[in-house]
């Protein structure tokens, strides 16, 4: 049996999951979340509430920091190797979201994403290198090199939303987003929050600036499944409506986000790809930025 470096029970462990429990807390409360559950409705969900998705994310922390201790302890093996040894650990970390839910899918993508995220920083504390946001992204994109082609690429026989909006419209979700290392939330998300901080400091309405610039640009496998691309491009189109008129802080900006609320939910439209990518945003602001060439990475 090849001797394994488990990683000594550091606080930065658990800080690193409660930092993540704390975004995916913050996502779920933010209001109004345009089709999405919040405080002010369950948006465009029959089967998901605020109380279900809070018990969710508290079922979600016991399985995060496995995640973190495989990164630490695969260090020395090439990133690509590393992935098919998490896919068990989300499998998991899924039937644990389904039995604590009922069944009902919260957490799927969240789970993908904060699991990489997870495993990044450990493998980067195990190699001994900063946690910032350029080398975590890097690293989750080193461990899916490939990951689109390989597990979409083939599909003759869809068996989810991901899989078939790909081979329809060659929308890649959220391993697509995975595989870029984050784009959309480094080039997109994260400089709106900084703008955003910059300018008022104000959490929420930086978080619900954020979301709508996520709304606006991000290929959201959500948005095309329940309503096709005519649903996905309606919502993009609508975002990019309400940033353009000043976003948040125009002096209607909240009664045009309760308007955009009722609109999705008439429509079944719900956003969860960018609330998840809200969430990733959120974690991710709580590091320094990296390396100077990260706008060029
Ligand atoms: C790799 C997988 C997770 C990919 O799963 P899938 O084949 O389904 O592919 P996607 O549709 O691309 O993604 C699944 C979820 O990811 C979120 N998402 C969607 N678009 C994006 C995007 N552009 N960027 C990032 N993330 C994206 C989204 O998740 C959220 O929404 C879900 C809740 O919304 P809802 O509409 O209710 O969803 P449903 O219940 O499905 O619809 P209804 O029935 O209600 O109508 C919730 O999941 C949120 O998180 C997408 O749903 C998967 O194939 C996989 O491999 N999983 C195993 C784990 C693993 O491999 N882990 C290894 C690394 S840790
Ligand atoms: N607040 C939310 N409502 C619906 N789906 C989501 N997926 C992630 N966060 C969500």
């Amino acid at each position: 049996m090849s001797e394994i470096t488990l990683p000594p029970r550091t606080p930065l462990r658990e800080q690193l999951v409660q930092q993540m429990g704390e975004a995916l807390l913050q996502e779920v409360m933010l209001t109004p979340k345009p089709g999405l559950v919040d405080k002010r409705n369950n948006g465009a969900h029959r089967d998901m509430n605020l109380g279900l998705f809070v018990r969710s994310i508290e079922a979600l922390l016991s399985q995060m920091p496995r995640f973190y201790d495989l990164g630490f302890s695969t260090a020395a093996l090439a990133p690509v190797q590393v992935l098919p040894m998490l896919r068990p650990l989300g499998l998991a970390g899924e039937a644990q979201m389904l039995r604590t839910t009922g069944g009902v899918n919260t957490h799927k993508g969240a789970i993908f994403a904060f699991g990489l995220l997870l495993a990044a920083a450990g493998r980067l504390t195990a190699l001994q290198r900063p946690l910032a946001q350029q080398p975590l992204c890097e690293t989750v994109s080193h461990f899916c090199r490939g990951l689109v082609q390989r597990e979409l690429g083939g599909i003759t026989a869809p068996r989810t939303a991901g899989e078939r909006l790909y081979q329809q419209h060659g929308l890649t979700g959220a391993r697509g987003e995975a595989e870029s290392g984050f784009h959309t939330v480094r080039s997109v998300a994260l400089p709106a929050w900084r703008r955003m901080m910059a300018k008022t400091g104000q959490k929420e309405q930086a978080q619900l600036q954020v979301l709508l610039h996520l709304m606006a640009w991000n290929a959201d496998t959500n948005l095309a499944a329940r309503g096709g691309m005519a649903g996905l491009h309606y919502v993009q189109q609508q975002a990019q409506g309400l940033l353009w008129q000043g976003g948040v802080q125009a002096p209607d900006g909240a009664a045009r986000l309760y308007a955009l609320d009722d609109a999705l939910i008439a429509r079944h439209l719900s956003p969860g790809g960018s609330a998840d990518l809200l969430a990733v945003t959120l974690f991710l602001a709580a590091f320094p930025a990296g390396e100077a060439e990260w706008a060029a990475w």
